[in-house]
């Protein structure tokens, strides 16, 4: 069975209809990649599952999070239920250092695990008490997925977490979503095809605010001309 299933999602913003009736699954393990080109509703999608779209959007559809019915719940709960979530702008305390940012992810009676973090993100134990907002882009990309790693999760929802991030550094954060995608399973919006390749086993293709395309990444990444007019890009480019 899938970990999250996504029935005819509609969503509509100040008059736009940006998802019109999306349908996909997500296996429960490895990570699948949510793709398709800019303003094409990924973060969206993701929201709508969280509960995050603005008070005046309109929504529609039915979201299951491992066959239990989550349309409509409150976030809280849905990050409490295992729902972890980094968001594009990654969220991190710029003004806090890295410890205070990890303590904040604590929960009252849960069992941080930093063992788990600091196994997977060294760095991050090494520079505890340095101010947030003097790390690097991929070293505040690492806490943001390391400060949700702390609690137990039945799915992430990472939305592009390579952006911005000089080539070397992507290569790390892709490593480190490889060995976190070994524990649990992953919903990726990534515009950088080469991570895509290297992380996901499946893909979801959005235009039009429909799905266009589910399947195998990596069918999807060789076939050329599909890759190109789903993504306006060819292979190995960015989106
Ligand atoms: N709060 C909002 N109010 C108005 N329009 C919005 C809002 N949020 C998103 N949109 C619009 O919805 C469309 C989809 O945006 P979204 O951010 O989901 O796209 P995306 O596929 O994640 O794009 P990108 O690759 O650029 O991050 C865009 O046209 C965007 O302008």
């Amino acid at each position: 069975m899938n970990i999250l299933e996504i029935g005819d999602l509609s969503v509509r913003i100040a008059g736009s209809h940006i998802l019109q009736g999306v349908t996909f699954g997500v296996a429960p393990h490895g990570v699948t990649a949510l793709l398709g080109r800019n303003g094409v509703g990924k973060t969206t999608t993701l929201k709508a599952v969280l509960g995050l779209l603005p008070p005046k959007a309109e929504l529609a559809g039915d979201v299951r999070l491992a066959g239990a019915p989550i349309t409509r719940q409150p976030t809280h709960r849905l990050v409490r239920d295992g729902l972890g979530y980094v968001p594009e702008d990654r969220g991190v305390f710029g003004g806090l250092t890295v410890a205070e940012n990890l303590r904040l992810a604590e929960r009252p009676g849960g069992d941080p695990d930093y063992n788990r973090v600091y196994g997977l993100f060294p760095e991050l134990h090494r520079r505890g008490r340095q101010r947030a907002g003097t790390l690097s882009g991929g070293q505040q990309q690492m806490l943001a997925i390391g400060r949700v790693l702390l609690n137990p999760n039945r799915l992430l929802l990472i939305d592009e977490p390579t952006k911005g991030l000089a080539p070397k550094v992507v290569s790390e954060v892709a490593a480190a979503l490889h060995a976190v995608a070994q524990v649990v399973p992953m919903l990726l919006v990534e515009q950088n095809l080469a991570v895509v390749r290297r992380l996901a086993q499946d893909a979801v293709v959005i235009a039009n605010g429909r799905v266009a395309y589910t399947g195998r990444a990596n069918d999807l990444l060789d076939y050329t001309e599909k890759t190109k007019a789903l993504l306006g890009v060819g292979k190995g480019e960015h989106a």
